[in-house]
């Protein structure tokens, strides 16, 4: 598989503040990532590193393999990770034009990146009359014109409202589907849900969780249980050998498996110990349930 980028042992400190602590995680061509945490835990200090604006204090990273220098290698990095900023009096079209003339790259490509993100339309209105949603794509377009191997985006629906958030997100699953690899840093948990194949949590610079979404909900589930008697529903779960543990609020049960265990299987030993079940569903976490278990646990 093509490495894109491998960060081992990364470290930032601002005087005693570690904003990022011995963080390692690789990236692998043609997957989604997204590097998920709260204000403050170091995603932007992370992608100001490896975009070479903010100097790192130990540990390494390194571009494709390490084939090619930061410089050169950045040259095949599309990365948005401040607002976007173009000239206000310019339209969208002639704004990319200049993009072009600096990074040297063909003109021909400006519609078909304005096509991308749903702005060909409005290819002649200038950017000031664009929405804030209109110029993050503007932004998405800009940094797709030489086509990287990779885009990189912070926080790439912060401010916008739901409209444009579901917007972007499409333009970011439909940029993926064309084969880029893309790293977003969120602090939203249904964001990368939605939009990732695969995680990097942090929690105050340290990495909490790296791999893939679906998999990060690694518990076996727990069933949801109500009976007219839960006294005895709870004394016949304690027997079963794949309950892990019990929990009862008001008139619900929850029991935590240790293994896998089908509701139907469920409901046909309880019913052979006597127990009819008026309620009975089988869950798994969410990651948002994952990533609240994530970071108390190492919240001392
Ligand atoms: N230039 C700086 N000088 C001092 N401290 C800094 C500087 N830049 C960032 N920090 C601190 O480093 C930590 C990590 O910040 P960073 O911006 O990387 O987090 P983040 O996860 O991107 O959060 P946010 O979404 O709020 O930007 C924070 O505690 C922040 O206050």
């Amino acid at each position: 598989m093509d490495t894109i980028l491998s960060i081992n042992n990364l470290s930032k400190n601002y005087g005693k503040l570690k904003a990022v602590n011995n963080l390692s995680f690789t990236i692998n061509k043609g997957h989604v990532y997204g590097i998920l945490g709260p204000n403050g835990s170091g995603k932007s200090t992370t992608l100001g590193i490896v975009l070479n604006v903010v100097n790192k204090s130990g540990g390494t990273y390194s571009w494709f393999d390490g084939t090619i220098t930061t410089h050169e290698a950045l040259k095949k990095v599309g990365a948005i990770i401040e607002r976007p900023n173009f000239y206000p009096y310019m339209s969208a079209y002639k704004n990319l034009r200049l993009v072009c003339k600096i990074k040297n790259i063909d003109e021909s490509k400006i519609n078909e990146k304005l096509e991308l993100v749903g702005l060909l339309e409005r290819k002649d209105s200038k950017f000031k009359t664009f929405s804030l949603g209109m110029k993050q794509r503007l932004a998405i377009a800009s940094a797709l014109l030489n086509d990287p191997e990779i885009l990189i985006l912070d926080e790439p629906t912060n401010g916008l409202d739901p409209q444009g958030i579901h917007q972007i997100r499409d333009i970011i699953r439909k940029i993926a589907g064309l084969g880029t690899t893309i790293l977003l840093a969120s602090h939203l948990l249904d964001e990368v849900e939605k939009v990732c194949s695969h995680v990097v949590v942090l929690r105050k610079g340290e990495n909490l969780y790296t791999g893939r979404v679906d998999e990060m909900i690694s518990t076996n589930g727990f069933f949801e249980l109500k009976s007219e008697n839960l006294e005895a529903l709870a004394q016949c779960l304690e027997q079963h050998q794949v309950i892990k543990n019990i929990k009862i609020t008001d008139d619900l049960l929850t029991a935590y498996l240790e293994d896998e265990l089908s509701a139907k299987d469920l409901n046909e030993f309880l019913f052979q110990q006597g127990i009819t079940l008026t309620h009975l569903v089988k869950r798994k976490e969410s990651l948002e349930e994952q990533f609240l278990q994530l970071t108390n646990k190492t919240d001392h």
